[in-house]
Formats: C-alpha cells, sequence, structure tokens
C-alpha cells in the first residue's frame, strides 16, 4: 500500500489546521488556546482521510497518484473514494473531536482565587474523566453524527476539488498552485457549507453529557432542536465555517500536491 499520501496528507493537515484554528476558537478568549492537541490530532486524522481516499482510488481505478492526471479517474469513483476517506476518518477523528468540543466550550472565565476549578484541565485530563465517567465508549459519543457528517461531505469535498482542477487545467497537466489553492478552498467550503447541519446535531449530542440534556438519539436531538429553535439552527455556524474552510483547504490541498510531487 502507497505510503507517500498518508505522510502528505499528515504534514498538509498540520498545516491547514495552523491558519484554521483562529476561526475555531474565534468566539473565545484566546486565538490560540489549545493549539498542540489539534495539531497532533489533525494531522493524524488528514493523513486517514488523504491516504484512503488515495488507496481506494488505486484499488477502483489502479491507477497510483502519479498516473492520475493522465488517466483521470471518473467522478463517481472519486465520489466513492472521498467517502470512504471519510468514513474511516470519522471513527479517529471522534474520541478527538469530542475532547476539542468539550474543552472549547468550556468557557467559564479563568479562575478566581477560591472559586471551583475548571472541570477539564487539558485534553488529556479531559479524555481521562470521560473515559472514567462513561468507559470507552463515552469517548465516542457523538460518533455517529459525526461519521453521517462526514462520509458524504467527504465525498463531495474531493469531487468539487478534482472537478474544479480539471476546469481550469488542460487536459493531462498538472494544476497550477493558484487553481490548487481556489479549488481547495472552495472544495472546503462545498464540503462544509453540506456538513453544517449535522455538524450542529454533532456538537449537541457531544455535549449532552454535560448538559444534564438528554437526547434519545441523533433524531430526536435533530427534531427537538428545531421544534425548539426552527430550522435555522441548521444553518448556525455556517458563515464562520465557511469562511474557516477556504484558508484551511487552500493550504492542506497545496502542500498535500506539492509534498507528492517533489517526492516523485
Ligand atoms: C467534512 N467536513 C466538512 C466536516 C470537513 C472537510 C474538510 C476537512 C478539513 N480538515 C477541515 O477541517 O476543513
Amino acid at each position: 500500500m502507497p505510503v507517500e499520501e498518508f505522510v502528505a496528507g499528515w504534514i498538509s493537515g498540520a498545516l491547514g489546521l495552523v491558519l484554521g484554528h483562529p476561526f475555531d476558537t474565534v468566539k473565545l478568549l484566546g486565538f490560540f488556546k489549545g493549539m498542540s492537541f489539534p495539531i497532533a490530532s489533525i494531522a493524524l486524522v488528514n493523513s486517514v482521510l488523504f491516504g484512503v481516499y488515495s488507496n481506494a482510488l488505486l484499488a477502483l481505478t489502479a491507477t497510483s497518484h502519479r498516473q492520475r492526471r493522465a488517466q483521470p479517474p471518473s467522478y463517481t469513483h472519486v465520489f466513492i473514494a472521498g467517502c470512504t476517506g471519510g468514513f474511516l476518518q470519522a471513527y479517529c477523528l471522534a474520541p478527538f473531536d469530542l475532547i476539542k468540543v468539550r474543552l472549547q466550550n468550556q468557557t467559564e472565565p479563568r479562575a478566581q482565587p477560591g472559586s471551583p476549578p475548571p472541570r477539564y484541565r487539558g485534553p488529556v485530563h479531559c479524555a481521562a474523566s470521560i473515559f472514567q465517567a462513561e468507559g470507552p465508549r463515552g469517548l465516542f459519543r457523538g460518533a455517529w453524527a459525526l461519521t453521517l457528517r462526514d462520509t458524504p461531505t467527504l465525498g463531495i469535498y474531493f469531487v468539487t476539488y478534482e472537478w474544479l482542477c480539471r476546469k481550469s487545467t488542460p487536459d493531462g497537466q498538472k494544476p497550477s498552485s493558484a487553481t490548487v489553492l481556489v479549488a481547495g478552498g472552495f472544495a472546503g467550503i462545498a464540503s462544509w457549507v453540506t456538513a453544517t447541519p449535522l455538524d450542529v446535531i454533532k456538537a449537541r449530542m457531544q455535549m449532552a453529557g454535560l448538559k444534564q440534556r438528554a437526547y434519545r438519539g441523533l433524531l430526536d436531538c435533530m427534531v427537538s432542536s428545531a421544534r425548539q429553535e426552527g430550522l435555522g439552527v441548521f444553518f448556525r455556524g455556517l458563515t464562520i465555517n465557511s469562511a474557516r474552510a477556504f484558508p484551511v483547504n487552500a493550504v492542506t490541498f497545496l502542500s498535500y500536491e506539492h509534498l507528492l510531487h517533489s517526492w516523485g
């Protein structure tokens, strides 16, 4: 199994994340609060995404990433490979994403002398507390919603990227850096726009254990959120998600393509 794609995915995910983190944390006090934990986890998750995507395409079309510009795969194959990558990365992402959501929602002002300490002291303490209270399954709270969010939308991600690259590049040629940046940026936006409704539900389910707000399941969470807050609830965060998605994914794709190219 070719491994360059995993390594390139690892590095490019980390680079994209550095750009995106301030957007992720914009509602909070410190822009770069808790940067090292997402760097390590997103690098791993992005490596699974790009590695599985590329190897799934290899299995479907018998072409390696070197041959793919000359023999472009069909959009159906790109979509299936993207969904496969999305499905598998969701399981790797689930525990990290849960911890991220729990820590980012911990927005109480800094402890005054004498006030109770924050519930979670950091990512490791957060993971250990969830594990102790709920066992290993607790770390996968919201994983089902995350999988539903990511499987089709990462198919859309790679199809958008490929489509925009092919539209602006002569047949058989390598897309220019500017094309890769723009196509990667719009791929991120297309993916996040379609992922936002389930992103809202996912975060609610991940927070459910803490807020004494239990949902009977994904559907119950959707229905009760829509009933209480109207359909607009499914678009919460759409603007910030899209604003974040462009630079993050432009840099992710540009570094991914450059790394693979420079390794021959
Ligand atoms: C599927 N979903 C839209 C959730 C993510 C797609 C893009 C992945 C990228 N690491 C990023 O964080 O933007």
